[in-house]
């Protein structure tokens, strides 16, 4: 298995362009949050905000709209009830991350099968947490012409390959993948992560137990929007994102016993100010 090289970060990060605008950096739709769980789509968001994306909006619920104006003004908002809304969303971004603290009512299983219907070449959709548990439970086949990224905790994996976590090595993994859709990347999220890229298979060198709490990966899942939005969609960028959100939580790990991910939002400019610089 090979391990992801820190250079990455330096060669993915580009200087910004001075004639450049927020059209160059990526739209972003994040299809999130619900009742029960309006954080996941506060740090989703702010996570794809301050990794550099262009223009983020966020459909969720509209009970959330306040929280997420005053957490993350950068961010516009859309009702995820309203069909025609969304279905414009979907076809006007050219990254859409779906799944963080969406549930899985038959509300969600809709906006699923929308994202899902409504992508096309030249976007990515990236399938996360709740997406990937209707997947797997509805049995809803993963087809789209777009770029997939699906990024399943241990445990989400398991729902979707039926892969028992001590079975869930290279091999059974990659077979499974090519079931449920030859042409998706996946990121299986654990201890040292592991990038599934065609027939290859990736790991990363970094990531502590002080990540062990809840949001992380919906962190996650708002980086690598805003990284494939900014730095289109490669090998490299998906696996410079997956680095840089454990690399500073390593860095706070050194003197925080655990590590929030808000902290590791908080971050993400100044680490890729730095990586941005090193050429
Ligand atoms: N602030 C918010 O709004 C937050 C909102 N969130 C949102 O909540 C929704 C549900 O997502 P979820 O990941 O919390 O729960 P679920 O899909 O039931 O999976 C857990 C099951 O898998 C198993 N399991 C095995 N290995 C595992 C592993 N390595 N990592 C994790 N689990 C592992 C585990 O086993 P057990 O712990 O029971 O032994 C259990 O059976 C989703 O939309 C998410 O975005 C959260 O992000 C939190 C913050
Ligand atoms: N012990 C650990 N070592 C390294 N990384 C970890 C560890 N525990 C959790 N993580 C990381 O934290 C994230 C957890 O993702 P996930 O379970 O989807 O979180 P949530 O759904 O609560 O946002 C993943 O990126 C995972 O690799
Ligand atoms: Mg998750």
């Amino acid at each position: 298995m090979e391990k992801i090289n820190k250079n990455v970060l330096n060669q993915v990060i580009a200087q910004r362009d001075p004639q450049s605008y927020k059209g160059n950096y990526g739209k972003i739709l994040i299809i999130a949050g619900s009742t029960q769980f309006g954080g996941a789509s506060i740090l989703c968001s702010s996570a794809a905000v301050n990794s550099g994306a262009g223009l983020v909006t966020v459909a969720t619920t509209p009970e959330k709209f306040t929280a997420i104006n005053v957490r993350i003004p950068e961010a516009m908002t859309i009702d995820y009830h309203q069909k025609h809304d969304l279905a414009q969303a979907i076809q006007n971004n050219e990254v859409i991350a779906i799944g963080p603290g969406l549930g899985t009512s038959s509300i969600a299983k809709g906006l699923v099968k929308a994202a899902l219907r409504l992508t096309t070449t030249h976007q990515t959709l990236i399938l996360d947490a709740s997406a990937l548990t209707l997947i797997a439970q509805e049995k809803i086949p993963v087809d789209t012409k777009a770029n997939i990224v699906m990024t399943p905790h241990q445990g989400e994996w398991q729902r979707l390959s039926h892969l028992p976590i001590n079975e869930q090595i290279p091999e059974n993994n990659f077979k499974q993948l090519q079931s449920l859709n030859s042409q998706a990347v996946l990121i299986l999220k654990k201890h040292l992560s592991e990038i599934y890229y065609q027939d290859q298979v990736f790991q990363i060198q970094a990531g502590n137990p002080g990540m062990a709490t809840g949001g992380m990966g919906d962190t996650l899942t708002g980086i690598m929007a805003g990284f494939i939005g900014q730095f289109g969609y490669s090998l490299e960028t998906i696996s410079a994102a997956l680095l840089i959100h454990s690399l500073i939580a390593d860095k706070l790990y050194k003197d925080n016993y655990v590590v929030l991910p808000s902290k590791i939002i908080s971050k993400l400019p100044k680490y890729m100010k730095k990586f941005s610089q090193i050429k």
